[in-house]
C-alpha cells in the first residue's frame, strides 16, 4: 500500500473510512486517478466540470508536498508548545499568574532555533505600501454569512437595501450619505456545515451573484428574491482552512484538501472577474504557512495565465484572518510574504480565544474569557487590535475588527436596545483603535453600521445624534455615550514583560462574569455546544441561540446570539480546561450533560431559557450523536485539535444515511 499523500488528514477520515470511500466513488474519465461521490457531477455540471477538475488536480499536484510539510510543522509545533507549557508549569510553581516572572511558550526557540509563538526580533523589515483596488476602497462594514442558498446570497447582496420599516431617519440619512456599499463575506468556514453539496451550490450561487443572474422564489410563500439595480454588497469569498481534507474528491485514494477545491473551482469559473477573485483566508499561522499559500496563488495565477485569457500576474487578492495566537504576532511577516496579493486582515475573538484556550490547554492557570462578557472586545481584544493596526496602517493596508453577534429578537423593545448598546460599544471601541470596519451577523446590522461609522467621521455631534435614536432609554443612552467619547481601555505598555501573554488575553485569574467553572457556566456551554454541534450535523453550520443579556440596570433581556464552530470551539475549549484540570469533576460534567439533554428533549422552554434547536426530525437522531461527540471533545485527556476531526465523517453521504436511517 502507497503512504498517503498527506498523513494529517487520517486524523480526519481513517484510512478504512477512505478504502470505503475509494470503492463508492465514480472515476472522472477525462481525469486520471480523480474519483467523485456519486451524483456529485450530474448534480452540479457547471462546476464540476472536466476542465475545472483537470485544474484543481495539476493545482494539487504542484502543491501538495508543501502543504504537507505545512501540516506536519503544525503537528511538530503542537508537540513543542504542549511540551514547553508544562516545562513552564513546573517551573512556574510558587510564582503568581499575575508575576512579570510568570513562564509560558512564547519566545521560546525549537530545536531549529524558530520562535514557535510570539514576535520575531527582527520584525521590522521594509514592506511595500498596499494598493487597494477601486472597488475594495473606504469602509469595511462586513456582513457574514453562508452562501449555501440562493435567498441568504441574495439578502446578503442586498442588504444595503434593506431598510427596517421603524429605520430612525438618522440612520437612513447617514447610510446614505456614506456612500459606501457592505462587504459581504461569503462564509466557506466557520458558519457552514462541510458538506460538498454546500460548497457546490455556494459555487454555483457566487457566479449567479457576479453575473447579476440570481433568482429564488420561495415556495413557502412565492416571495421572489433578486439582486437590486444598485447598492449591492461586495462579495468576498472565506475559503475552509488549511486542516481539512475534502472527502469527495479523491485522488489516487487521496483526499483533496478542501481549501484547494475550494479555491481552485471558485477562481476556475470566475477568472474573468477580478472582483470574484478576493478570499478570506482563516487559521493561517505563520509566515510559513503563508509562503505555501503564496506558492498555491503562484502555481494558480501560472494556469491563468498561460490559458491566455488576459489574465494578469496578481490578480487574487486576500485578506488574511489573524485569528491564530502565532499569526498575530507575525502580521508584517505574512503581509511580506504575501506581496502583493495581501490587502490586509481581520481579528475577531471568537476562533482568536479558542485557539488560545488550545495553546494554554496544560497550563492549569489560564481561564479564558467568559462568553457572555460584554467587554470582551473592550478588554481583551486590545492589544491584539492595537497590533493588527500598528502593523497595518503604515502601509495601507485594511485592518477589520471582529463579528457583533448578539441579535434582538423582533418586537422586544428591550431586547433590541441592549443588542443596540453592544453593538455601539464594539464598534465605536474599534473605530477609535482605527479599524477600517468589523463584521456582523446579520442584515438588520449592516445600515446601522455603515452609519455608525459616517457619524464617527463627522464628529461627536452626530454620533450622540445617532445613538439617541438607537437607544432612547434615556439612562442607557447617556451612560453608553460617556463610554462612547472616553477613550479607550489602557492597555499594558509593549515593554511589560506580560505584554504578549496580554495580547493573547492570556492574563485574566478569574472572570468578573462568572467564574469558568461555575456550574452555570458549565451548564451553559454545554446547553450551547450540544445545540450547536446537533444543528451542524443537521446541516446548517450556523444558528442564532437563545440566551439572556442584562440592561445597565441588571434587568435580564432575552437576546439570540450567533453560534457557529468558533464559537462552540470556544466552548468546548473552557468546558476541556475546567475538566482537565480537576475544577468541574466529570460526574458533574456528566450529570450536566444529561440534565441538559433531558430539557432539550423534553422541549419543555421557559421564560429564561429557550431551545432553538427542537428535538424533532433529523434534530432527534443527531442529538444522542452531538452529545457523543462533546463528551469526547471535553473529557478526552488528548482532545483533537478541531472539533471538526470528530464530525467530518458525518458530513459525508454515506455516513448520513445510515446514522438517518
Ligand atoms: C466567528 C466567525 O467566524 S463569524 C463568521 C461566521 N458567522 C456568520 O457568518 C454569521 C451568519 N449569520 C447567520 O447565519 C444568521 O444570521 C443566523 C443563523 C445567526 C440567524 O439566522 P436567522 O435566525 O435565520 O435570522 P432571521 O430569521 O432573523 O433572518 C431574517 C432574514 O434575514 C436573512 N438573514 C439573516 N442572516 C443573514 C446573513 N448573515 N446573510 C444574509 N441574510 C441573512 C434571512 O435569510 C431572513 O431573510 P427573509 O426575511 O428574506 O426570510
Ligand atoms: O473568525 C472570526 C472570529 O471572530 O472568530
Amino acid at each position: 500500500m502507497k503512504p498517503p499523500h498527506i498523513p494529517a488528514y487520517r486524523s480526519f477520515l481513517s484510512a478504512d473510512l477512505l478504502a470505503e470511500l475509494w470503492q463508492e466513488r465514480e472515476q472522472v474519465q477525462a481525469v486520471e486517478g480523480l474519483r467523485i461521490a456519486p451524483g456529485l457531477r450530474g448534480k452540479f455540471p457547471r462546476i464540476e466540470t472536466d476542465e475545472a477538475l483537470q485544474f484543481v488536480c495539476e493545482l494539487y499536484q504542484e502543491v501538495r508536498a508543501e502543504l504537507n510539510t505545512v501540516l506536519e510543522n503544525r503537528i511538530a509545533d503542537r508537540a513543542f508548545i504542549d511540551r514547553e507549557t508544562l516545562a513552564c508549569v513546573e517551573k512556574n510553581q510558587g510564582t503568581p499568574y499575575s508575576s512579570p516572572d510568570y513562564q509560558t511558550v512564547i519566545g521560546k526557540k525549537d530545536d531549529a532555533g524558530r520562535i514557535v509563538v510570539g514576535p520575531l526580533p527582527n520584525n521590522a523589515q521594509d514592506l511595500k505600501e498596499i494598493d487597494i483596488p477601486e472597488f475594495l476602497r473606504g469602509d469595511q462594514v462586513t456582513l457574514f454569512g453562508p452562501p449555501d442558498t440562493a435567498k441568504m446570497s441574495i439578502n446578503a447582496m442586498n442588504a444595503f437595501n434593506r431598510v427596517g420599516s421603524d429605520e430612525p431617519a438618522i440612520v437612513t440619512e447617514l447610510a446614505e450619505a456614506a456612500g459606501q456599499v457592505p462587504r459581504w463575506g461569503a462564509d466557506n468556514e466557520d458558519s457552514k456545515t462541510p458538506i460538498m453539496a454546500n460548497f457546490l451550490q455556494a459555487c454555483e450561487n457566487l457566479m449567479g451573484c457576479f453575473d447579476g443572474t440570481l433568482r429564488f422564489e420561495d415556495p413557502k410563500n412565492g416571495k421572489v428574491y433578486q439582486l437590486d439595480d444598485q447598492g449591492l454588497s461586495k462579495p468576498i469569498k472565506r475559503i475552509p482552512g488549511l486542516a481539512l481534507p475534502d472527502g469527495n474528491h479523491l485522488l489516487d485514494g487521496n483526499p483533496l484538501p478542501l481549501h484547494l477545491v475550494d479555491f481552485a473551482l471558485h477562481l476556475w469559473h470566475n477568472r474573468s472577474r477580478p472582483e470574484a477573485l478576493v478570499f478570506y483566508v482563516p487559521k493561517l499561522e505563520n509566515e510559513e504557512e503563508a509562503a505555501y499559500l503564496k506558492h498555491l496563488i503562484d502555481c494558480a495565477e501560472r494556469h491563468m495565465v498561460a490559458m491566455a485569457s488576459g489574465y494578469e500576474f496578481g490578480t487574487i487578492k486576500l485578506f488574511i484572518v489573524f485569528e491564530n495566537p502565532r499569526a498575530i504576532f507575525r502580521i508584517r511577516e505574512m503581509a511580506a510574504v504575501l506581496h502583493p496579493h495581501f490587502l490586509g486582515g481581520s481579528l475577531g475573538w471568537h476562533d482568536f480565544l479558542a485557539s488560545v484556550a488550545r495553546l494554554f490547554r496544560h497550563d492549569p492557570n489560564y481561564r479564558i474569557p467568559v462568553k457572555a462578557d460584554p467587554n470582551i472586545v473592550i478588554n481583551h481584544i486590545r492589544e491584539s487590535h492595537k497590533i493588527l493596526v500598528e502593523a497595518l496602517a503604515p502601509i495601507g493596508a485594511i485592518r477589520i475588527g471582529g463579528m457583533y453577534g448578539v441579535l434582538y429578537e423582533e418586537g422586544n423593545p428591550l431586547s433590541y436596545q441592549v443588542s443596540m448598546v453592544g453593538y455601539i460599544r464594539d464598534v465605536t471601541t474599534q473605530l477609535k483603535r482605527g479599524l477600517n470596519g468589523f463584521w456582523v451577523a446579520h442584515p438588520a446590522f449592516v445600515r446601522i453600521g455603515l452609519a455608525l461609522v459616517e457619524a464617527w467621521r463627522r464628529g461627536p455631534e452626530s454620533v450622540e445624534k445617532l445613538v439617541r435614536a438607537l437607544v432612547t432609554d434615556e439612562g442607557e443612552a447617556r451612560s453608553l455615550l460617556k463610554f462612547v467619547f472616553s477613550p479607550d481601555a489602557e492597555g499594558l505598555d509593549s515593554s511589560d514583560p506580560r505584554y504578549c501573554r496580554s495580547v493573547l488575553a492570556a492574563t485574566i485569574e478569574v472572570s468578573d462574569v462568572i467564574a469558568n467553572d461555575d456550574p452555570e457556566e458549565v451548564r451553559y456551554n454545554i446547553f450551547q455546544a450540544l445545540q450547536y454541534i446537533c444543528d451542524w450535523l443537521c446541516g446548517n453550520g450556523c444558528v442564532a441561540l437563545p440566551a439572556t443579556m442584562k440592561t445597565s440596570a441588571g434587568e435580564p433581556v432575552f437576546v439570540r446570539v450567533m453560534d457557529d464552530l468558533a464559537t462552540t470551539e470556544r466552548s468546548r475549549w473552557e468546558l476541556w480546561a475546567e475538566v482537565n484540570h480537576g475544577r468541574v469533576s466529570h460526574e458533574l460534567f456528566e450529570s450536566l450533560l444529561q440534565e441538559e439533554l433531558g430539557f432539550l428533549k423534553a422541549g419543555n422552554d421557559s421564560a429564561n431559557k429557550r431551545i432553538q434547536v427542537s428535538w424533532q426530525g433529523d434534530a432527534a437522531k443527531w442529538y444522542p450523536v452531538a452529545a457523543q461527540i462533546l463528551r469526547q471533545l471535553v473529557t478526552d485527556p488528548e482532545p483533537v485539535e478541531f472539533a471538526t476531526e470528530l464530525m467530518l465523517p458525518f458530513t459525508l453521504d454515506t455516513i448520513r444515511k445510515s446514522a438517518l436511517e
